[in-house]
């Protein structure tokens, strides 16, 4: 069975999550995601998605944490492995290169839109830990 490993980006700021939607000329055109992508040879998550994210929307973002993958068939023989990872935005603005439009997200507007169906665990784990991740995020900006 092949598993296609796809990184996605949940980037927060302002308590807010950026959402995409994916355009016409992309797979699966309507539905709601994160920003990410397929990972290349050579390249750990991390590094594709900060590549991704430069790639799609022309910002930077600094990589946190890991969230829980989730597995999702589309078609038979072919598995959706999306990895999900907490992130901050760290410069540039957003300049859609691929996608139709964005939004910053609240968590109680999250499960309102219309998600990709690889996302829907993820986002049900986001909403469950929303509030730990933002204490998280806290904590990390006043480290820095
Ligand atoms: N990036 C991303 N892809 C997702 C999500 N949910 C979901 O089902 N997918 C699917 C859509 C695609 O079939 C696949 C990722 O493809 P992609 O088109 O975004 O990635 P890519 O830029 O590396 O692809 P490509 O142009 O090289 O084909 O994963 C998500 O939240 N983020």
């Amino acid at each position: 069975m092949e598993v296609v490993l796809v990184t996605c980006a949940l980037i927060f700021l302002d308590g807010k999550v950026l959402c995409a939607q994916r355009s016409d000329s992309m797979q699966l055109p309507g539905l709601w995601e994160f920003p990410g992508g397929k990972i290349e040879k050579d390249e750990t998550p991390q590094e594709c998605l900060v590549r991704e994210i430069k790639e799609e929307l022309s910002i930077s973002i600094q990589v946190i944490c890991p969230l829980k993958p989730n597995d999702h068939s589309y078609s038979i023989g072919k598995v959706i492995r999306l990895m999900p990872f907490v992130c901050i935005w760290q410069d540039g603005e957003i300049n859609l290169l691929e996608h139709q439009s964005v939004e910053w997200v609240a968590k109680e507007n999250l499960k309102s839109l219309e998600w990709a169906p690889a996302d829907i665990p993820i986002v049900e784990d986001l909403f469950e830990n929303w509030n730990i991740i933002q204490k998280q995020l806290v904590d990390k900006n006043t480290e820095l």
